[in-house]
């Protein structure tokens, strides 16, 4: 079987571990954390995690005003489409993009899929680091919804954003220490992150997809990491050792993954795993998914390159240098199928 199999039903996954980080936070056994999650990093790129602290209220308020947005006309929904193309921001119509097409393949369909995009919350960004024009779209104020048509949609992603921030960084300070750094090695390359937090909606299928297509196409994640709160309904697959595993989407958990930024940093000694949504099975059609998705993407101008302890005499850097920036856009322009 190869990557592009078309196959729906994926192999359990005792490779994707869960990991209690409880023990790191609370400072009981930082060190036995830090090697689960080194090893899930170097063995598939996936982990699961509780004892996050994350409130399940948050995610709930958050899930809520996703449906609720998505439940609103297609018309009012186009009300929130961003200006331009390259401003990764509010509404994202079904069928307009492509994950697929990020990894190269240009011709790969659509996915079956419409979100909702907001960036930083929180900060002032009109201080210069943010307005430089340099920085192109990057750190463009977010669209909300007005609350005639979603009431609690700004403060619950303002509130799930948050929280999701603090998280991203509790998980670089334990990806810096298995990488054998100083706990906050990443500190300066990620305080001005700009990491989107999107809402998917998959929706119910009602007659059977092109061929390839699926609710979200095989690619890789294009940051340092990526949290996913999924949802019961199961669909999101990690390729590895030549098959396709079912991620195990536990509630009270998140599922956290490697971008591609990481395996650059690291010199693939990290693998940011290809990974895709998978469409249900036939009689499952009628169900929808609707997951949280939390993209931490370094500082726009953060230079990526092989960290010194990931270099060894028979390893030469894989990727030549690059911005965080740079690398984001070039996959997000790529994504476009309208
Ligand atoms: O919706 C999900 O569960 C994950 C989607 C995903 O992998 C992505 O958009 O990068
Ligand atoms: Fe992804």
């Amino acid at each position: 079987m190869d990557s592009s199999s078309e196959n729906i039903r994926a192999a359990g996954s005792p490779a994707v571990p869960v990991i209690d980080i409880s023990p790191f936070r609370d400072g009981t056994d930082p060190d036995g954390v830090v090697c689960q999650v080194a090893d899930a990093c170097a063995r598939i790129g996936f982990l699961v995690i509780e004892g996050h602290g994350v409130a399940p209220a948050l995610v709930d308020r958050a899930l809520a005003a996703s449906k609720q947005f998505f439940a609103l006309p297609p018309a009012v929904k186009a009300n929130y489409v961003a200006d331009r193309p390259d401003r990764f921001r509010g509404y994202f119509p079904l069928l307009g993009q492509s994950l697929a097409r990020s990894t190269g393949d240009g011709a790969a369909p659509p996915d079956l899929r419409e979100y909702y995009v907001i960036n930083r919350v929180g900060i002032d960004l009109t201080v210069p680091y943010y307005s430089d024009p340099a920085k192109g779209t990057a750190y463009s104020p977010n669209i909300w919804p007005d609350p005639a048509d979603a009431p609690e949609f700004q403060a619950a992603f303002t509130d799930y954003y948050t929280a999701m921030e603090a998280l991203a960084t509790t998980l670089m300070q334990i990806f810096a220490l298995a990488l054998e750094l100083p706990r906050d090695a990443f500190a300066d390359k990620i305080d001005r992150h700009f990491t989107n937090l999107v809402a998917f909606r998959y929706p119910p299928l009602d007659r059977e997809p092109a061929p390839a297509q699926l609710r979200g196409g095989p690619h890789a994640d294009f940051g340092s990491l990526t949290i996913v709160h999924g949802d019961p309904i199961r669909g999101l697959q990690a390729w590895s050792g030549g098959q396709w595993h079912e991620v195990p989407e536990v509630p009270g958990t998140f599922t956290v993954n490697i971008g591609d930024l990481m395996a650059q940093w690291t010199n693939d000694r990290w693998v940011s795993t290809l990974h895709r949504v998978a469409n249900p099975p036939r009689d499952e059609w009628a169900h929808e998914r609707t997951s949280l998705v939390f993209f931490h993407q370094p500082n726009f101008d953060a230079l990526i390159e092989c960290l010194p302890s990931c270099q060894g005499p028979d390893e030469p850097p894989k990727y030549a240098p690059e911005t965080s920036g740079a690398h984001l856009y070039r996959k997000f322009m790529a994504m476009r199928v309208t």
